[in-house]
């Protein structure tokens, strides 16, 4: 690691911390995080920064718990199973927090690009992007206008629907590397042409990322396309 990352990671604490902060006490957020309260206040108010290796503690281990409770608090499913995921990708600060957990939870290698699905993963794309220093882009149901040339994936789903993704051809060159996330996976169906847009593409998958995964089915279907690391920060029951 060099004396950039370092000084990276320990900016990643230090605004985990602060969200923590936002709902306890240092008394709370000691016993949460097993650091002496005297030090998590300095770290909050910015008078000193954690050490690295405390720093990696507490994105990797209080950090990933602690913003799946918040996802876990912020999305709500209606009568029939769907999620209200928007407490979520309209808070891009939030979203600018799970990038470095998941980065370093899920062992992502650093992207050329990270590729999305319109509409719900573009903010999730952009704070991972931002965070790699990775391009991102987004495939979308329709086409583009003034784009010439498209990359597209087409698929009929269980209910007999045809969906397709169009992804202007300039995006994901061949030998790049990419990253898909979505904020959500259920069937797995968008992030099998998302893969599938990768592989016409020639792109390497350094890995699949959601936020919210409902049930495993999405989960182990991608992991059955790609080698790459397949996760979601939570999991929820399918009903
Ligand atoms: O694993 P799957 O069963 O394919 O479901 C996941 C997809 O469904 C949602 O998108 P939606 O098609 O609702 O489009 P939106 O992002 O425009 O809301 C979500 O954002 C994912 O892209
Ligand atoms: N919002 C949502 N909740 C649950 N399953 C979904 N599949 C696609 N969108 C969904």
């Amino acid at each position: 690691m060099n004396r950039a990352e370092k000084a990276a990671l320990q900016l990643q604490a230090v605004a985990v911390l602060r969200v923590l902060k936002e709902t306890r006490t240092y008394d709370e957020l000691a016993d949460l995080t097993g650091l002496p309260a005297g030090d998590l206040n300095r770290y909050v108010n910015g008078h000193v920064l954690p050490g690295v290796e405390r720093a990696r503690e507490v994105v990797q281990g209080v950090g990933r718990d602690a913003l799946a409770a918040e996802l876990e608090s912020r999305v709500e499913f209606d009568d029939e199973g769907y999620v209200d995921n928007s407490g979520v990708v309209f808070d891009q600060s939030f979203l600018d927090l799970v990038a470095p957990v998941a980065a370093n939870t899920l062992g992502f290698e650093r992207p050329d690009v990270v590729l999305t699905a319109a509409t719900d993963g573009i903010t999730l794309g952009a704070a991972m992007a931002s965070y790699f220093d990775a391009r991102v882009a987004y495939a979308k149901k329709s086409k583009e206008t003034a784009v010439e040339e498209f990359v597209e994936s087409r698929q009929r789903l269980a209910s007999g629907i045809e969906l397709t993704y169009y992804l202007p051809a300039r995006a994901l060159s061949s030998g790049e590397s990419v990253l898909i996330v979505d904020d959500l996976i259920r069937s797995g169906e968008t992030q099998e042409l998302l893969l599938d847009i990768a592989l016409q593409s020639e792109a390497n998958v350094t890995g699949v990322f959601t936020l919210i995964s409902v049930g495993t089915e999405g989960i182990d279907r991608a992991a059955e396309i790609t080698d790459a690391p397949v996760g979601a920060l939570t999991t929820f029951d399918a009903e």
